[in-house]
């Protein structure tokens, strides 16, 4: 008897596109886009469908329950006020989203008022001026909403800033508190929750993904190290539960194994040297179950 596969919606384009196939792909499913324009496709070992769909569409279909989950930003699952809830962040196109406008315009958040603000996400903004007591005119755009003070379409933008190159390139700066901080963010339906067959697959997608996302934050560090450093250099290198700690052929040395946080794992290297530690080895994780 076949069973209704997972229906998974994934970004056809942008700056989430290309980390979500790779993550995906990390974690072994079958994602493909064959001649790069198709919008389905099947992984039956895994007994998932794909369905490629542009970012800001992604909390509309599985808000509704046409899919099961999918990835998009947490800034465009709020924008969509779709019924959608979040399940995992992924870590990804992180960005802040900022009012910004010239230097000699406003400057604070009450100077918004009675002014225009341009923006390509008018349900996040104009929620957030209306707690906040301010009344503007918003102007709805779809992209490069930058331009639009230099053209006369606005007063101010609120828009997405990752390096903040786009906005010094039109002379603008930010100004007030940022109105979140976004990442790219696998959501799902409130129907997946109904469904036994829906919340155990996306259970068993979760548990991949968050295998993936672990092993890229992690390194495996070995060394052999003499018996009477083992200790200091354990500390360094604690791993999850504890080091694997093995004998050498060599009397009086150990070989240690252990999983270190990636960051920073020059300076541990560093430090185990000083303790002792010889032939201190780092290779990378590719998934694991923690
Ligand atoms: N320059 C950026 N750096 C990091 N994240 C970004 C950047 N631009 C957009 N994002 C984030 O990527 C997600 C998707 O945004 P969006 O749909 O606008 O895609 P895009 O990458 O801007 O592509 P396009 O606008 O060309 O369709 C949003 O969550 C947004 O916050
Ligand atoms: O701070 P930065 O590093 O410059 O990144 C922010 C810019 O990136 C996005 O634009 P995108 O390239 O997606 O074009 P769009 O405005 O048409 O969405 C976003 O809308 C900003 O314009
Ligand atoms: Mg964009």
């Amino acid at each position: 008897m076949s069973v209704t596969p997972l229906r998974v919606a994934v970004p056809n384009k942008g700056s989430l596109s290309e980390a979500a196939f790779k993550l995906l792909t990390d974690a072994g499913y079958l994602v493909h886009r064959g001649n790069g324009r198709e919008l389905q496709c099947n992984d039956p070992e895994n007994n998932m469908k794909f369905f490629f769909q542009r970012p800001r569409d992604i909390a509309v279909y599985v808000g509704s329950g046409a899919l099961d989950v999918g990835v998009t930003g947490l800034d465009l699952l709020l924008d969509s006020g779709a019924p959608a809830s979040e399940v995992l962040r992924l870590g990804f196109s992180r960005s802040r989203f900022h009012f910004a406008a010239r230097p000699a315009g406003p400057r604070r958040l009450a100077d918004l008022s009675g002014l225009s603000v341009a923006t390509s996400y008018p349900t996040l903004v104009g929620k957030y001026l209306a707690e906040a007591g301010v009344s503007v005119s918003l102007v709805k755009l779809d992209g490069a909403v930058e331009n639009a003070i230099s053209l006369g379409l606005a007063d101010a933008i609120a828009d997405v800033v990752e390096t903040g190159t786009s906005l010094q390139n039109c002379g603008l700066v930010t100004f007030g508190e940022p109105l979140m901080e976004s990442e790219a963010v696998l959501i799902r339906s409130e129907a997946s929750r109904k469904s036994e067959r829906a919340a155990g697959a996306i259970d068993a997608l979760v548990q991949r993904l968050e295998g993936v996302l672990t092993a890229r934050r992690y390194v495996m560090v070995e060394y052999d190290c003499p018996a009477e450093a083992l200790d200091a250099a354990c500390s360094l290198t604690p791993g999850i539960e504890g080091p694997t700690v093995s004998p050498l052929a060599r009397e009086g040395w150990m070989a240690v194994r252990a999983m270190v946080p990636r960051a920073g794992v020059q300076r541990t290297m560093d430090d185990l040297k000083r303790a002792g530690a010889r032939a201190i080895l780092v290779t990378p994780l590719e998934a694991c179950r923690m």
